[in-house]
Parts: C-alpha cells; structure tokens; sequence
C-alpha cells in the first residue's frame, strides 16, 4: 500500500513555475546571491521552465540596463561560472520594475505587468515575492502587495513570500512584523528565510542523528559533555556594512537567528515526520527550553561581548571596530560574542553548549563540535600522558563542508603509545561535487511550498525572547556587564576563555 503522507512529500517537493518579484532589486544580495542562485538552478536543469524576474526598485533603470548589472556581479560569483550563451537565454526571463516602495501606483503598475506575464503563459500565474530591502520597508511592501490585492492567489494559483532577515530588531518588533504578514499573506505562504537551513551540512544534521543508527543512542547527557558552535569571520565592515552592523551587532545579527537555527537541528528530538510543522514544532521546543539569563548578573557569567582593536588578518592591517566607517566612535555594539547556553529538558540537562561568533577572526569557518564524555580509561590511566583526549565529532557547515571524528589509536610499534587520530568526511570528494549555494536550494523549496527549511513565526519570536533578555542586561541595566577587548585576527577575547574554563572546557582550536 502506498503511504499517502509519503506521496504528499514527493509532490510538495516538485517546485512550480513562477514569477519572483524581487523587492529590492539593485541591492547586494540579490546581485551577489538571488540572481545568481536562479543561474545555477537553470544550468543544473533543477528550475521548472517558464519561470520569470522581475526586479522591484527605486532607481530609473532600463531592462537592459538592469541586466547588465546582473550580468556583471554573474560572471564574478556564480559557482559554476558564467556561460555566455546561457546567459543571454535565461536574461530573456529577467525584467525591471521601477517604483518606490511606498508608492500604490507603482504595485497597480506591477499587478497590470504580472497579469501580462501570466497572460503569455495561457493567463495562470504563480508569484513568488522576495522581499529583499532593507528591514523598515518589509511593513510597506507587504502592505503594498495587499493594497493591491496580490497577496491572493488566483485560479487555482499560489502567492507566496519570501522574507529576508533581520526578522525585527527584538521580539516586539518581529511580533509587529508577524503581525502584519499575517494581516496580508497567510502562514502557510510565508517563509522566513534563515540561509544557514540552505547549507548543505546544515541540512544534514538530521540525516546524521536520525538515518544513523550509532548517533542517536549516544545523543544525551549520559555521553556528551558539551557542545561548540563557532562562526568564525575575517571580514570586518566592508562594504559600507558598518551603518547596518552597529545597530544590530553579533548577538542580533548571527546568534538570534543562524546560530539558534543551528544549535535547535543538533538538540530537537526526532520530528514524528519530515514535514514542515513536524520538524519545527520540535526545533521550537528547544528554544522554548533554553534557560533565560535574565538578570546582569546572569549574562556577566554566561555572555561575553568584545569589540576587535586595529590588528591584521590574513596579514593585512586593519582597523579597530570603533574606526570603521559608519561606525559610532563610541559604540558599545559587539562584533564578537560569546554564549553558554544551558537547554532544560531530559535529554540535555546538564549540558553545557556554547555559541561563539566574531568578526575579523584569523579566517571564516563555521562549525558545530560534539565533545564526548571520556571513557572509562581504568585500562590505560597508567601510561604517559594517560589517554589523550576524549571523542570529537565535528560538523563543519563551511567552508569545506564535511563531518570528521576524532578518535584515540595506538600508534603502531612495539610499545602502547596512544594519539588522537581523525576519521574524516569531506563533501566534495565523496560526491565529487560541490554543495549548491543556500539560496539555491531555498529558493527551489519556496517555489515547491516546501517551508521546512524557513523559520516559523513562534521559532523567531522564541529566539528574540532569548536575546532580548540579554541585550536589555547590556544595554539597559544599571549594571551593564563589561565590553572585552580582542585584537583584529586573534581567536576573541580572553573572556571567551574564561567562560569555558568554569566548566572544565577550552574552544576548540579550528
Ligand atoms: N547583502 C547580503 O549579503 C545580505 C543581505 N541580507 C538582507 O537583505 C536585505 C537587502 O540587503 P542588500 O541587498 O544588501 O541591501 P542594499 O542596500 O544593497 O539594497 C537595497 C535595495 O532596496 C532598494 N530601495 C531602497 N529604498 C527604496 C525605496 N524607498 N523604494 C524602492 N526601492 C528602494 C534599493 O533600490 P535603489 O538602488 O533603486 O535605491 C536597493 O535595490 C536586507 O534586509 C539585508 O539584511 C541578508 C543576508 C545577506
Ligand atoms: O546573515 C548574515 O550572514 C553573513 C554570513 O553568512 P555566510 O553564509 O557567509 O556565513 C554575515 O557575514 C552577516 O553579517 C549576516 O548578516
């Protein structure tokens, strides 16, 4: 008998054609990520045909003109380079709309244009909305889009959208903002976007708990003894980021959002089902269940907040946080954080995890390490140096994506000498081929209605509860713990150090 739950995932995951609207679309992401994501989907035959784009901006721009732009950035990062001649094929599909975002017209304008696309195709349309500004317009274009009536799905169609991060600055601003995209599109049709969920590694977290059967029964406090998640970046405020980072910092930027994603796929219990609700009503729990550190006194123990001094990474000189441009001179906003994080449930109590995340770190990397309880070494306590070390998996989500495993060996020879030895799992040459961009694979999903891989609403407000609790211990109590001090391409603030030697622990050294 066929399941029918199994035939429904089949069929949700078949993306549909569509037109995306991209609002915002002269801004960088869509040059560096969006448009370039669509690419690769066409070159690897995955987008479903008929799909077309239309760019949402302000500025006056011709559609040539608009694709030239896209165009350039194209050649420069697409993943599988650039063809030319695919180029001027999928360019066909790629279209300009110029409006500002607050003007009605300018979405009647759009709706008339979107009903001639749909015209072309035998006049049935499904529209994809991406809304990529930056976060004070999401309020007026979703607003727009239902002035204009293009939050409703037409003739047996579907209109969804997609939402860009930062989802609010706190949990009253992100309740507003579920609010009103509640108030226009309906939850189903709604997609939080958290790219972390797109990378490949991270998508693979649950198939490495729940597909293998040696995981799943060590995946408690009776075996792990911690947990790190670092994200390691040796950028600093290209790119004019700086006007956008010091109002949001470390904390909001990474750690509400990716890093929480990231840490609720390694602690959830197994979802009765892989649908969407299946697995973020577990993914909530956890985050539901993370202990608040809601005095100073709380976030002094278990938070650390450093800014990066002038320094060089990768051997170049850099700037001091304070100096860079767009940057307040006496800014007390973090570009590193350090958090220890304590989940209360059965599985976990007990455990210690820890999140760290830094700008201008000696180089990028992100991974999730499992540190497992040592065994019982009755057998080899007697030898020099005892036994080194104890078991460590490790998750690495970029760059070189792979799992290794850490384990101790007898070093070949006539005596009992034990080291560490690495089992290890690279991606790319076990598939013989590079993971695709987040965005690609998100992308694909939100056109196959497929949100497992997006944030829910209670998941996001959640996560801000957390965070909130300790930006008001920084930022509004009368005894704001300290800001830390590291300098431009060291590993953070010694601080960061001290928070694991309370419990015993040291990062792990990427
Ligand atoms: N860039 C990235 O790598 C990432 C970005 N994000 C998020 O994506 C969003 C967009 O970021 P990004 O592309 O970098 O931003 P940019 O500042 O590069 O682009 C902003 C876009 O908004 C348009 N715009 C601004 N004001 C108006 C207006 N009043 N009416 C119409 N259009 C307007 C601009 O059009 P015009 O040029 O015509 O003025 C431009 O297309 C942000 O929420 C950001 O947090 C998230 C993850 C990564
Ligand atoms: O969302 C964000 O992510 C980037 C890091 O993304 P990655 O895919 O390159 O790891 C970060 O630099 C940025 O500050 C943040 O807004």
């Amino acid at each position: 008998m066929t399941n029918p739950f199994r035939e429904d995932l089949v069929s949700r995951s078949r993306p549909e054609p569509c037109t995306v609207v991209i609002f915002g679309a002269t801004g960088d992401l869509t040059h560096r990520k969006l448009v370039p994501a669509i690419y690769n989907l066409a070159i690897d035959g995955e987008l479903p045909p008929g799909v077309k784009i239309v760019g949402f901006a302000r500025r006056e721009k011709s559609d040539e003109e608009f694709r030239q732009g896209l165009e350039e950035l194209n050649r420069k990062v697409s993943r599988s380079g650039h063809d030319d001649a695919i180029w001027a094929k999928f360019q066909e599909s790629i279209s300009y709309h110029q409006s500002e975002f607050t003007d009605a017209d300018g979405y009647k304008r759009l709706a008339e244009r979107l009903d001639a696309i749909d015209r072309d195709r035998g006049g049935k349309g499904n529209r994809l909305f991406y809304v990529a500004s930056a976060p004070e317009f999401f309020d007026d274009i979703l607003t727009q889009l239902k002035g204009a009536g293009l939050n409703k799905a037409k003739d047996g169609c579907w209109a969804r959208v997609i939402v860009e991060k930062p989802f609010g600055t706190d949990l009253a601003t992100a309740q507003h903002l579920n609010q009103v995209v509640n108030r226009t599109f309906h939850e189903k049709d709604t997609y939080r976007i958290d790219h972390y969920l797109g990378k490949e590694t991270a998508q693979n977290i649950m198939v490495l708990r729940f597909a293998n059967a040696i995981f799943e029964p060590l995946w408690n406090s009776r075996y792990i003894s911690h947990v790190q998640v670092t994200c390691a970046e040796n950028l600093g405020m290209e790119g004019g980021r700086g006007g956008y980072y010091d109002k949001s910092g470390a904390l909001r930027d990474m750690v509400q959002n990716h890093l929480l994603q990231l840490l609720s796929l390694i602690t959830m219990e197994p979802p009765t089902d892989l649908s969407a609700d299946g697995v973020r009503d577990e993914k909530v729990k956890v985050i539901r269940s993370l202990r608040q550190w809601d005095t100073p006194e709380k976030v002094a123990k278990n938070v650390v907040r450093a800014q990066y001094t002038a320094g060089h990474v990768d051997g170049q000189p850099r700037p001091g946080y304070r100096e860079e441009d767009r940057v307040d001179p006496e800014s007390m906003t973090e570009s590193y954080v350090a958090v220890r994080l304590l989940i209360d449930t059965w599985r976990w109590s007990g455990v210690p995890f820890y999140i760290r995340m830094g700008k201008q770190l000696p180089k990028k990397a992100t991974e999730i390490s499992i540190h497992f309880k040592d065994a019982p070494c009755v057998l080899f306590n007697a030898l020099p140096g005892g036994v080194p070390g104890s078991n460590v998996l490790v998750l690495r989500i970029q760059p070189d994506e792979g799992i290794s495993l850490r384990m101790v060996s007898k070093i070949p020879g006539t005596s009992l000498r034990l080291e560490p030895v690495k089992m290890d799992f690279h991606y790319s040459t076990s598939f013989g081929k590079g993971s695709p961009e987040a965005y690609e694979r998100l992308l694909l999903d939100a056109m196959a209605g497929d949100a497992t891989l997006f944030a829910r609403r209670d998941e996001v407000e959640e996560a801000w509860k957390f965070i909130d609790n300790i930006e008001h211990a920084w930022h509004q109590s009368t005894t704001p713990p300290p800001m830390a001090e590291y300098v431009a391409g060291s590993w953070g603030p010694k601080e960061a150090d001290e928070l694991l030697q309370q419990d015993g622990n040291v990062w792990r050294r990427l």
